[in-house]
């Protein structure tokens, strides 16, 4: 039994109806929870201001959005004392949902199903320099697929479509010149995308590494050189079922490291985007949390 929750939602995430599935979670979860508020997210930097306020008065938050929405929450979770905070569940109400995937969680029957099980583990949160990510950071080729996500391909693709469609339809990404540093090494070159994920989706694709757990403090970076684009349009044209696990071991052109942290310049600056949200620019000098959040997940049958 959970002593008070809240269910923040936000219902401009996705394209469901969010606000007629509430009765329905509320009434399975209800019996588990003494006290229970619903708090509708109303404008951006709300959902970050109400978790990093209330963060610490609950035992268990469940977040209805989609990964923009999860991204306010932990921004404001992260300034909780990390013994205060509380356990948390996504419901998937988004567009792409990437997070709640790496939880197992892929509709909102599942998140509830999680819950009732409870199984929750502590996860690594990234910082980028004075922000926090569940999922990713990145530079070049992600910030495109998250602006066409912002616009019409969103309607004309529907939900999974749309990131295939925007790689698809660049011909030429733009490359740029940078110069990275993680704990052990250093490299410079041109690439069209750098990428440090934390989960292991992005775009509804599966981006699997050997080991890639989510809470051993490190980071999957991906450098993603230009003759490594048409690999990446095949990831995304075989990924709508998740299936791409093997990809990167065929994969040359796109280089993997796991780091603990990484400190990333560009030649000219670069627009970055954390979990689909773009508001940072680099030089980026990303560290990593390591089981900063409890998280509740599905165990896979
Ligand atoms: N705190 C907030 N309260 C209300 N609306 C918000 C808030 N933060 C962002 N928004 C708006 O909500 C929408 C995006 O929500 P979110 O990113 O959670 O879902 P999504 O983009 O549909 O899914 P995903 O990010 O999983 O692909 C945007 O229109 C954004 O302007």
């Amino acid at each position: 039994m959970y002593n008070r929750a809240i269910l923040l939602y936000n219902i401009k995430a996705g394209q469901d109806k969010i606000t007629d599935q509430l009765g329905d979670i509320v009434e399975q979860l209800a019996p588990h929870v003494h006290e229970f508020t619903l708090l509708q997210t109303l404008e951006k930097g709300e959902a970050e201001d109400v978790c990093s306020r209330l963060g610490s008065e609950v035992d268990l938050l469940l977040i209805f959005g989609g990964d923009g929405t999860v991204h306010e929450c932990i921004n404001g979770l992260m300034k909780v004392e990390e013994e205060k905070r509380p356990k948390v569940v996504i419901l998937p109400g988004g567009t792409c949902n990437d997070f709640a995937r790496s939880l197992n969680i892929r509709t909102v029957k599942e998140s509830i199903a999680a819950v009732l099980a409870n199984h929750s583990k502590k996860l690594d949160m990234g910082q980028v320099n004075d922000r926090y990510f569940s999922n990713f950071v990145g530079v070049g080729l992600i910030t495109e697929a998250s602006q066409a996500k912002e616009g019409h391909l969103k309607e004309k693709w529907g939900k999974l479509g749309y990131i295939m469609s925007a790689v698809q339809s660049l011909k030429d990404p733009t490359s740029f010149s940078y110069s990275l540093q993680t704990d052990t090494e250093s490299f410079e070159g041109e690439a069209v995308m750098i990428l440090a994920m934390n989960g292991h989706y992005l775009g509804t694709a599966g981006l699997f590494v050997q080991d890639n757990v989510m809470d051993d403090g490190k980071l999957d970076l991906y450098i993603l050189k230009e003759a490594g684009f048409s690999l990446l349009k095949n990831v995304y044209n075989k990924s709508r079922s998740d299936t791409a696990k093997e990809w990167l071991s065929q994969a040359e052109d796109i280089e993997v490291f796991r780091t603990n942290s990484l400190k990333l310049t560009t030649d000219q600056a670069q627009l970055a985007d954390s979990d689909g949200e773009l508001y940072l620019e680099t030089p980026l000098d990303v560290v990593i949390h390591q089981k900063a959040i409890e998280w509740i997940y599905l165990v896979e049958e």
